[in-house]
């Protein structure tokens, strides 16, 4: 997968230079290329925004120098990218949406700061490519960075070879639209509290099904909307017995 990020900010992407990306990035599973907007401006102050058209507070991202990044980054040549630009106002990023911009060949994040990005430039782009704005939830951030990292590391994950163990993609909270089971490791008893013994039975029917119910149970205290959300046809007989 390749992927570039246009941000005012490039040094915020450092950390994408270690752990499981840095690795996936090492071995070419994931080529990555960080921008900096103002390579595509032309005054002496490498001017980014400006005011707001019908006044209010900030400032907001000049389209100039974007559409000449969107044009060198997505020319028309080549096969164009997915363009991801997160923003307050944009559809909410789930686990679904990380699986299928993982299947993508190409992702280009425009990462807006100030009151966001003048609306043309995204206007222009879907004349060109598909364009999503992307909400990491409903609280505002400073700027875009902090949810490209955090979609990054979402998607990254999933591509193959870059998680050890397939498995635990399986098992994951969201992986079947539910909340993980609560997980334990040694010592069997830590300060009075023992590991329920299920899990130490070597039963796995029946370990599978006690952590198929504390998903339930969990999904059902914290995520209600997630349970409402379920296909009843994922839900198996025994997940309704009492
Ligand atoms: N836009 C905007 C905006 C609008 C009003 C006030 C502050 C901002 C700051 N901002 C500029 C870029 C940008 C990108 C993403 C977010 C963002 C995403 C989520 N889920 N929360 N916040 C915010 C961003």
């Amino acid at each position: 997968m390749r992927v570039d990020i246009v941000s005012i900010f490039p040094e915020y992407f450092a950390p994408l230079d270690l752990s499981l990306i840095g690795k996936a990035r090492a071995n070419g599973t994931l080529r990555l290329v960080v921008h900096d907007l103002r390579s595509w401006t032309h005054d002496v102050h490498r001017t980014v925004d400006d005011t707001p058209y019908g006044g209010g507070p900030g400032m907001v991202m000049r389209p100039e120098p974007w559409g000449e990044a969107l044009d060198a980054l997505a020319p028309p040549e080549l096969t164009p990218p997915r363009l991801l630009v997160p923003s307050p106002a944009g559809v909410p990023f789930t686990q679904a949406l990380a699986y299928e911009l993982a299947a993508e060949p190409h992702l280009l994040f425009a990462c807006g700061r100030y009151e966001g990005i003048d609306q043309r430039v995204l206007d222009h782009a879907a004349t060109r490519m598909p364009v999503t704005e992307v909400s990491l939830g409903d609280y505002v951030l400073f700027g875009g960075e902090v949810a490209v990292l955090v979609i990054l590391e979402a998607v990254t994950r999933l591509l193959p070879g870059v998680l050890g163990n397939a498995g635990s993609l399986e098992e994951e909270s969201h992986a079947h639209g539910l909340l993980e089971a609560p997980m334990y490791t040694k010592p069997a008893t830590w300060r009075g509290l023992d590991v329920p013994d299920v899990l130490r039975s070597g039963d796995h029917g029946r370990i599978a099904r006690w952590r198929r119910d504390q998903a339930l149970t969990r999904t059902g205290q914290r995520r209600p909307d997630l349970l409402a959300a379920l296909d009843p046809q994922s839900l198996d007989k025994r997940d309704v017995t009492a």
